[in-house]
C-alpha cells in the first residue's frame, strides 16, 4: 500500500486531491457532540494542504436515501474542519455538480475544500457495479489523486471508497495507517482471553459478525439494541424493545453453537425499560424502570443494560488478556441510559489486558461521558471497519488502495 509519505515525497504542490474520509460524526441538530472522528483526519488533510496540495474532502454522513436531505449536510463538519484548520475551507452544496465544480477549481494552492454528503447520490452505496462506476468517473472528475483514510467506511463496497481509487493514482492516508497497525497487531499477536463487547443499534450489520467471533472470541458480551433480539430468540418478552425478527433463526443458531464451542455468550439479565424512546434533544427525565432481562412487560423497551448486568458485564472484562468493544450498551446519549455504557468502558478502563474501542458513537460515548482517552489501549473510528478486520475479512476500501 502507498504510503501518503511516499506521495508526499513525489510533490503534490499544485494537484487536486480527493480525500475520502470519515466524517460521519454525531449530530444532535446542527450541533456536532463529538469531533473525534474530524480530528482524526487532521494530519492527512494538513500534511497535503502545508505540501500545497489543493484538497478536496469528501464523506457520507449518516444513511439518507441516494437523494439530497437537509438533515444529514455535511456543512456542520465542514466547518468545524475549518476551525480545527484555522483555515477558510469553502463547501460545495453539492458532491459532483456545479457547485463541486465550481469550488475546486477556486481552489488556491494549499487551501481545503469539502463537498456535500456523498450519500446524497444513489451511486455512491449502489449495489450496481455500473451506477456505482459511474459515480466513481463523476467524482474522479475533481482530482489528480486520491488519498483514502476514511477508516470508519473501508468496509463499505462503495463509490468513493472502492471505484474511485481504480480511476486515481491512490495512497492510504495516516489514520488508515494507524488502524491498521494496531488492529493487525492485534490479529497476529492475539492474548487471551479475548473478550468482545458489542451494543450498538446497527443489529443487522453486527448480528453477522457474530458468525465469525464466535470461531475467534472466548467470550462475547451482548448489549445495546442487538440484545433484545438475543433475549426474544431465547423465547423470552421484549415487549417494544428494537428487535430484528428475521435474524432469530441464525442468533438461535449462534446460541447454540456457543454451547457447543464453550464460547461463553452473555447476555443482560436485566434491562432498564421505559414506554417511549426518550427525548435526546432536551434530555427530560425518562424515569427508567428496572426489569428482569425475561420479563419486559409488552408496552415497554429496553433502552439500557440494567444494574445486576453492569456487574455482571465487568466481571467478565476483569480477567481479559484482549478486549474489543463495540457498540453502546445503551441510549448513552442521554443519562437515564447511560450507566451500561459507562460500567463497560470503566471496565476497560480498569483492564490490565489491551483494549481496543471501535465505533463512531462508541468512541465518542467515551469521551462525552468524561474518559480519558489515554486509559484505552487504542480508540478507532471504525465499528463496522474494525470488527470486519477482526474478522479477518478482505475489506472494500483497503484492497482498493494496495495495488
Ligand atoms: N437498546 C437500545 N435501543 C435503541 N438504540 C440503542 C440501544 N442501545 C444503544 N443504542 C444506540 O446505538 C447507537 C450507536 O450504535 P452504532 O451501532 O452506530 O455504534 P457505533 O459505535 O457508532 O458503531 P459504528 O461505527 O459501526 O456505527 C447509539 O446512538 C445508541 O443510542
Ligand atoms: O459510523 C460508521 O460505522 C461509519 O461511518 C460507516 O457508516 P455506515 O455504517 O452507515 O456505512
Amino acid at each position: 500500500m502507498k504510503t501518503i509519505d511516499e506521495l508526499l515525497a513525489e510533490g503534490v504542490a499544485g494537484k487536486r486531491i480527493f480525500v475520502r474520509a470519515d466524517l460521519n460524526v454525531p449530530l444532535a441538530g446542527t450541533t456536532i457532540t463529538d469531533d473525534g472522528r474530524i480530528r482524526a483526519v487532521l494530519p492527512t488533510v494538513k500534511a497535503l494542504a502545508d505540501a500545497g496540495a489543493r484538497v478536496v474532502v469528501a464523506s457520507h454522513l449518516g444513511r439518507p436515501k441516494g437523494a439530497p436531505d437537509p438533515a444529514f449536510s455535511l456543512a456542520p463538519a465542514a466547518a468545524r474542519l475549518g476551525e480545527l484548520l484555522g483555515a477558510d475551507v469553502p463547501f460545495a452544496t453539492d458532491t459532483v455538480g456545479e457547485s463541486a465544480r465550481a469550488t475546486v477549481a477556486a481552489l488556491a494552492d494549499g487551501q481545503v475544500a469539502v463537498v456535500e454528503n456523498l450519500r446524497f447520490n444513489a451511486g455512491e452505496t449502489s449495489k450496481d457495479d455500473a451506477e456505482r462506476g459511474a459515480f466513481a468517473d463523476q467524482l474522479a472528475a475533481l482530482a489528480d489523486l486520491y488519498v483514502g483514510d476514511g477508516f470508519g467506511a473501508v468496509h463499505r463496497k462503495h463509490a468513493s471508497v472502492y471505484d474511485l481509487p481504480a480511476r486515481l493514482p491512490h495512497a492510504a492516508g495516516y489514520l488508515i495507517a494507524k488502524e491498521v497497525a494496531v488492529l493487525k497487531k492485534l490479529t497476529d499477536d492475539l492474548q487471551r482471553p479475548y473478550v468482545v463487547a458489542l451494543g450498538g443499534a446497527k443489529v443487522s450489520d453486527k448480528l453477522a459478525v457474530i458468525d465469525q467471533l464466535l470461531g475467534k472470541a472466548d467470550r462475547i458480551l451482548i448489549g445495546g439494541g442487538m440484545a433484545y433480539t438475543f433475549l426474544k430468540a431465547k423465547g423470552y418478552e421484549i415487549g417494544k424493545s428494537l428487535l430484528q425478527e428475521d435474524q432469530i433463526p441464525a442468533v438461535q443458531e449462534y446460541i447454540e453453537r456457543a454451547e457447543k464451542t464453550g464460547v461463553e455468550l452473555v447476555l443482560p439479565v436485566d434491562a432498564l425499560t421505559a414506554t417511549e424512546f426518550p427525548d435526546l434533544e432536551t434530555k427530560a427525565p425518562a424515569n427508567p424502570t428496572t426489569v428482569a432481562a425475561d420479563a419486559i412487560p409488552a408496552d415497554r423497551m429496553g433502552l439500557d443494560i440494567g444494574p445486576e448486568s453492569c456487574k455482571l458485564y465487568a466481571s467478565k472484562l476483569a480477567d481479559a488478556a484482549t478486549v474489543f468493544w463495540n457498540g453502546p450498551m445503551g441510549v448513552f446519549e442521554h443519562p437515564d441510559y447511560a450507566e451500561g455504557t459507562k460500567a463497560v468502558a470503566q471496565a476497560l478502563v480498569e483492564s490490565k489486558g489491551f483494549t481496543v474501542v471501535g465505533g463512531g458513537d462508541s468512541a465518542a460515548a467515551v469521551r462525552i461521558l468524561g474518559f480519558d482517552e489515554t486509559a484505552f489501549g487504542h480508540i478507532s473510528t471504525g465499528g463496522g471497519a474494525s470488527l470486519e478486520y477482526l474478522e479477518g475479512k478482505t475489506l472494500p476500501g483497503l484492497a482498493a488502495l494496495e495495488d
